[in-house]
């Protein structure tokens, strides 16, 4: 790996894609958009997932390379075509997503370089979509097991459509540290793995318990979120925003923990800054915002509170 930062390294491992809102499209695809976002985090955020040999690969391409982000891990499929996504409204705050089947994400190879990559990543974000087929969920599984025992693997549920399965589920908690999901998720879990959401201290225990998960984060959109860690929990409300799409908030947030934590700070504060960042990609259009800017004075003024 061509290592030219001493950032630490977040990998967003499963599907990048394009989000197409009626005539018009934008990068996303959840673990690529916490990759995206870590590295306006003040990390090196890298993707790692696979796009066809096809104009809108290129552009997928093109558009890693002018955030400066690295496109040495999307893999080129000759077969099957870059993804989209048709994304629809009913509300701002809710958004649809049907997710196009039969495209090149779905076809992540495991290989060396790949796993040199992940033995030597600080974080690495992964969902349940990307494993919709097996090519795919057996090469995330195998880029897990490489790597390092403190890497923070945080399993970002994101459930979509039809596209889970208790199996891949439990797979899936069982290789995480941090476990991320929403409400709606905690009652599809609830049912699943039939474990009772009415306290929610006791489900997010039950994680812990029978997957061996350190930490628990519940979001509720504009409300904040919860955390379950350390034997405690902490309830960190939202600063509601007026929402432009909520696409992209969970994965904004996600990669705000995740390199908050890697700095070293404590639960509390790591959400209070994830709640804002949240909000503020959830005022902005679409999932990968250039905010950089306001990234860092947010969190300035975090730290100095
Ligand atoms: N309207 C809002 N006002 C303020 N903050 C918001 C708003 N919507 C989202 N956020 C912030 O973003 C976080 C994630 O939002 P939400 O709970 O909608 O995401 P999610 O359902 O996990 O997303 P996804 O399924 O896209 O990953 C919230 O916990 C909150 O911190
Ligand atoms: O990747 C996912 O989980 C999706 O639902 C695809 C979405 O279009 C994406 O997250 C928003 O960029």
């Amino acid at each position: 790996m061509n290592n030219l930062t001493s950032l630490p390294l977040v990998i967003g491992l499963g599907e990048l894609l394009w989000d197409c809102f009626g005539d018009e499209r934008r990068p996303g695809g959840a673990p690529a958009n916490v990759a995206f976002q870590a590295n306006q985090l003040g990390c090196q955020g890298t993707v790692v997932t696979r796009v066809g040999q096809d104009e809108l690969g290129t552009e997928l391409l093109d558009f890693l390379k002018q955030q400066q982000l690295s496109t040495e891990y999307v893999q080129i499929d000759t077969t099957f075509p870059t993804g989209t996504v048709t994304v629809e409204f009913s509300d701002a705050n809710d958004p649809q997503y049907t997710i196009h089947e039969q495209v090149a994400w779905d076809h992540l190879e495991f290989n060396d370089k790949l796993a040199e990559l992940m033995k030597q990543a600080q974080a690495v974000c992964f969902g349940t979509l990307a494993q919709r087929e097996a090519d795919s969920r057996e090469s995330i599984h195998e880029c897990l097991a490489a790597t390092s025992s403190d890497c923070l693997v945080v399993y970002d549920i994101n459930l979509r459509q039809k596209y889970y399965d208790r199996d891949w589920i439990e797979r899936s908690l069982s290789a995480a540290k941090i476990v991320k999901l929403n409400q709606d998720e905690v009652q599809v879990l609830s049912e699943l793995l039939a474990i009772s959401a009415e306290d929610l201290q006791i489900f997010a225990q039950h994680l812990q318990q029978v997957y061996g998960v350190d930490a628990v984060c519940i979001t509720r959109g504009s409300e904040g979120c919860l955390i379950y860690a350390d034997n405690q929990q902490y309830e960190i409300p939202g600063s509601p925003v007026e929402v432009a799409d909520a696409v992209g908030a969970g994965d904004a947030f996600t990669a705000a923990l995740i390199s908050r934590r890697l700095l070293g700070w404590g639960w509390e504060q790591a959400a209070l800054f994830a709640n804002r960042v949240g909000g503020l990609v959830a005022s902005q259009a679409g999932a990968m915002p250039v905010l950089r800017v306001e990234f860092e004075r947010l969190s300035q003024e975090i730290q100095n509170t």
